[in-house]
């Protein structure tokens, strides 16, 4: 990586502002998924480890810069605090004079965390006056948030202006995974893009048509290119104004020399519900009052083949309604081939396909999944990273 990390500076004794993503999923006031937490205790641990007082700040859902008791972050405090085995300060703000004075009582290796940084309007504007206000309680910014690195605000962009910037180890590891992934890929490389819609991957698909071996398109977008071939699709997902894009990249795809595979088989529904009646047709013969929801067996059977023989495969986006049980087994021949791939490195590209690994239990048989959905995605489309950007360069 050609930014600097926590190793490159000495952080004993400093205050050190570390920009973490803690905006995880909660239930009933209560953290339900601690997956992002965890995954930014290594940075604080080493901090904490080497002398610094470390406060942490972090974005909780979208309250629009406003006061939002049900996003204030006490209950990820306790959770962290549990993780963490100490003590951790929460403020009820994020800058100004009462957090500087609970700073001025910690020793070194203490742990705060500050409110919400999305309670003030400043911080999605990257206001300049914000990030100053963040800067001035530090000596030193971390940013361990690649789940928010696609953002440019004041606690992810403006704050690095005002104090040395350097990398956590959770954002080293990110990018130097899914760097590693687009500049130099072990081969044969693979790519499988599911989800629901070809709109949001278009960049994605573009940007990986040019470096991966084999590219599988799956879920609710393949029925565009289903249609694209000049096929029905019945009452599937369709986005009739992406299909010449579809049609182009099935070309651009041969034209390059891309192994493009597609499914073979689908499992229509006559209604999007675990009772429906349901069927397995070829791709070519979707009945007009049917809708297909999910990957049919020889698919399975296919996209498992590729991904046993390729070295790197990503993965972003489910390969049907997996929420749904009915549905859900493209998804999880998908998540078994990549959890068995053993000589296979495996990268789950955020989102709903790393949701959909947790439901299968096979989340730790993964080589790397990502914590950021959209800044994944934003990665994988070649697009800068203002998180990333802003950050001092070795
Ligand atoms: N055949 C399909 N028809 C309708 N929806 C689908 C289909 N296949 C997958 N989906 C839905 O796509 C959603 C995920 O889409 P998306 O947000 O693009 O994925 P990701 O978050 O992984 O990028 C899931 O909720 C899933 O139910
Ligand atoms: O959860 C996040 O995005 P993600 O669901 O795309 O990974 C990040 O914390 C960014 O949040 P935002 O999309 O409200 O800026």
């Amino acid at each position: 990586m050609d930014k600097k990390s926590v190793r490159d500076i000495d952080v004993k004794g400093k205050t050190v502002f570390c920009r973490v993503d803690f905006n995880v999923p909660m239930s009933e006031g209560n953290v339900s998924d601690d997956t992002r937490i965890r995954a930014a205790l290594p940075t604080i641990q080493y901090l904490t480890e080497q002398g610094a007082k470390v406060l942490l700040a972090s974005h909780l859902g979208r309250p629009k810069g406003q006061v939002d008791e049900e996003l204030r972050l006490n209950a990820v405090a306790e959770r962290l605090q549990e993780l963490l085995g100490k003590n951790v300060v929460k403020t009820d703000e994020a800058y100004g004079d009462t957090v500087k004075a609970e700073i001025s009582k910690l020793s070194e290796g203490d742990v705060l965390l500050l409110e919400n940084v999305r309670f003030y309007p400043g911080e999605e504007k990257n206001d300049p006056e914000l990030a100053k206000a963040f800067a001035e309680l530090a000596d030193v910014y971390v940013n361990d948030a690649f789940g928010a690195a696609h953002r440019a605000h004041a606690s992810t962009a403006g704050i690095a202006e005002h104090l040395p910037a350097v990398a956590g180890f959770l954002m080293e590891k990110e990018l130097e995974v899914l760097g590693k992934a687009l500049s130099d890929p072990e081969r044969p490389f693979t790519a499988i893009i599911g989800g629901a819609k070809v709109k949001d991957k278009i960049g994605v698909i573009q940007h990986l048509l040019d470096r991966v071996d084999n590219l599988i398109i799956g879920g609710g977008l393949a029925y565009t290119f289903i249609k694209a071939q000049g096929h029905g699709v019945g009452k599937s997902l369709l986005e009739e104004d992406k299909v010449d894009l579809a049609k182009s990249f099935m070309e651009q795809a041969k034209e390059k020399g891309v192994n493009f595979y597609m499914p073979v088989d689908v499992v229509v529904a006559d209604d999007f519900s675990n009772d429906a009646n349901t069927q397995v047709v070829s791709f070519d013969s979707i009945p007009d009052e049917w809708e297909g929801l999910d990957a049919g067996p020889k698919s399975r059977e296919i996209y498992a083949d590729v991904i046993k023989k390729s070295k790197l495969v990503i993965w972003n986006g489910p390969m049907g309604v997996f929420e749904l049980d009915a549905f859900a087994n493209g998804t999880k021949a998908v998540a078994e081939a990549l959890a068995e791939a053993e000589d296979t490195y495996t990268v789950i590209g955020g989102g709903d396909s790393a949701a959909a690994a947790e439901k299968f239990k096979l989340a730790e048989k993964m080589d790397h999944i990502s914590t950021g959905g959209g800044a994944s995605l934003e990665f994988m489309e070649g697009k800068e990273l203002p998180g990333v950007t802003a950050l001092n360069d070795k």
